[in-house]
């Protein structure tokens, strides 16, 4: 009895084993021939864009298909007459891994084999997951271009039904996301303006938003453009994303510890290293934020409203000087780096953080009044406003302030009426809602420049735990001394280069220029001491020190200035 059962078992398993190549290729031929015909394709309308992947797909399997071909020609030719039979064996060996893998997958767990996680998807797989996330109606759902794998993930384009609006789509990137098995951080969708039906959709192997990215102004010591924008974060495509201070004002919100400060001192320190803006900051937190740009900063205050109301109309009597010159000049509305130069005027930052402070003080009304003038008209004029503040609520913020500030920087917000009341009414329902950013995203925010729509960064990082904003601010330092634009006392006081350069020698008679520059610090590179000693007849030449000889200077040069002088 027994024997029998074993034996039935035994040829039932011995034809399986027989089956499974057969079935495997056979089902490999099978998928093979429904992807060259492009069945993935036969509810689409778009009879030309299925032709075109037809097209393409045969072209495919026909190289696929002669190669194949010509490597077993070539491997019988040249190396062994058992090549066809090894050829064969193998594509019997893919389908039998084929057939296993079906068997597998129809058994309960645990023997189900691991899927494709984080590869680029089949486009059919894009099309699904775009219905099951209501992106739009099943029928005429399609993608408009192919799957692209790029250097970080995958795009496409997807074409929504006719009638149906791509924008409606913003917002429900986390139900793609489910639907493709990915982190919803990992989707990004973009509006095409050249067509309101179709969506950009990128979606990153790991989360773009948890990457550091480390602040282009670090290690910079050639003076900026401030006019060609701030960096101010990268997007999930990798982009670069650029803040123009120039056209408007900014409003900075957040809950605590969201990232505020960090995004404000990517804006300060871009300001600092343009050399001639004037920076004036008021720090309503009081607890020294502000500290290391003390020595280049024009005003830098704490916690004085009656301080801010007068700076606030100091800057308001600037506005108007500068309206009046560009008047007369009878050109330009509007301030331009040229202008500046002609009038002899600076671009000035004013940067109010944690302005529910200054707004709800005994001076708060006048305050907003000068604040709304300077946000509204002040730009055009070079005059700019940074406001950074921890709460949305209309007494951090009143309502006209907020109505000219065409800049908004949302980082994450304890809820939707939060987000809404920095991004505008609307903004969570059009798909931008901050309230949505995970609290591990520090430094990610949605930034609504105007005229464009709003986009999801994560700001640069300044490590404020390090030494990252001193150095910043010592080779702003450096910059602007030569330059003459530090604020008047630090001007005065500043030591002379030349002398300083001396200093650095210590008791040395020789130094090689890379020990040089390392003991002066920061702000200091080759090119710059050269260029501070060329004009006194200084220059670089070949020093040994210690049997080594490379590019250095003397110290006896450098004294002999102070002995002519
Ligand atoms: N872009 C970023 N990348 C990585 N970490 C960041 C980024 N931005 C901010 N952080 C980190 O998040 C933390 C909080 O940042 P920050 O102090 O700027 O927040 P905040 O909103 O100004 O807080 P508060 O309102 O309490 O002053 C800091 O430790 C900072 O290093």
């Amino acid at each position: 009895m027994r024997q029998g059962k074993y034996g039935r078992r035994t040829a039932k398993f011995s034809f399986r084993c027989a089956a499974a190549p057969v079935a495997g290729t056979t089902l490999l031929a099978q998928a093979g021939w429904r992807w060259i015909r492009a069945d993935d394709y036969a509810a689409t309308d778009d009879l030309i864009f299925r032709e075109r992947v037809r097209t393409r797909r045969r072209r495919q399997a026909w190289m696929a298909g002669l190669t194949y071909l010509g490597g077993t020609v070539a491997a019988t030719a040249w190396w062994d007459t058992r090549a066809p039979a090894l050829a064969a064996a193998a594509l019997a060996a893919v389908g039998t891994a084929v057939e296993v893998r079906r068997r597998v997958k129809d058994r309960p767990l645990p023997f189900k084999l691991p899927g494709r996680k984080g590869g680029t998807p089949q486009e059919n797989q894009v099309v699904r997951a775009a219905i099951d996330a209501k992106l739009g109606r099943v029928e005429g759902m399609k993608l408009a271009s192919p799957v692209l794998t790029e250097d970080g993930g995958w795009s496409t384009i997807l074409q929504l039904p006719p009638g149906q609006r791509a924008r409606h789509a913003l917002g429900k990137e986390a139900d793609f996301a489910s639907a493709l098995g990915v982190g919803e951080s990992q989707v990004v969708f973009e509006l095409l303006p050249e067509h309101a039906g179709r969506l950009a959709i990128f979606v990153a192997k790991s989360d773009p938003f948890l990457k550091l990215y480390p602040s282009p102004l670090i290690g910079r010591t050639e003076p900026l453009d401030f006019w060609a924008g701030v960096p101010a974060g990268v997007n999930g495509r990798g982009r670069a994303e650029r803040l123009r201070l120039v056209d408007a004002s900014l409003l900075v919100a957040g809950e605590p510890r969201a990232g505020k400060s960090a995004a404000v001192n990517g804006i300060i320190g871009t300001a600092a290293l343009a050399v001639t803006p004037k920076i004036h900051l008021f720090d309503g937190k009081g607890a020294g934020d502000h500290r290391p740009w003390r020595k280049i900063a024009h005003t830098t205050v704490k916690r004085n409203a009656q301080g801010l109301l007068a700076h606030l109309r100091k800057m308001q009597a600037q506005m108007e000087r500068v309206f009046d010159m560009l008047d007369e000049a009878g050109g330009s509305t509007k301030l331009t780096p040229e202008l500046c130069r002609q009038f002899g005027v600076d671009v000035e930052l004013t940067v109010v953080d944690e302005t529910r402070y200054y707004v709800t003080s005994p001076h708060g009304a006048e305050i907003v009044e000068a604040m709304v003038d300077i946000a509204s008209r002040g730009p055009a004029a070079g005059i700019l406003l940074v406001l950074a503040t921890q709460r949305m609520t209309t007494d951090a913020i009143p309502g006209p302030l907020k109505g000219v500030c065409s800049l908004r920087w949302a980082m994450r917000c304890p809820d939707t009426t939060a987000s809404n009341a920095v991004l505008g009414q609307g903004a969570a329902g059009a798909g931008y809602n901050a309230s949505e950013i995970p609290r591990s995203h520090r430094g990610v925010g949605i930034l609504d420049a105007d005229g464009s729509d709003p986009v999801k960064i994560r700001s640069y990082f300044l490590d404020d735990a390090g030494t990252d904003l001193q150095d910043l601010a010592a080779v702003a330092y450096e910059l602007r001394r030569a330059a003459g634009t530090l604020p008047p006392a630090e001007q005065e006081a500043a030591t002379d280069p030349v002398e300083e350069i001396l200093a650095a020698f210590g008791d040395a008679d020789r130094m090689h220029t890379a020990d040089l520059i390392e003991a002066l610090g920061a702000g200091w590179t080759a090119g710059r001491v050269a260029q501070v000693l060329k004009p006194h007849g200084v220059t670089p030449g070949q020093v040994v020190i210690d049997g080594v000889n490379r590019n250095g200077y003397r110290r006896t040069d450098l004294e002999a200035l102070f002995v002519a002088a």
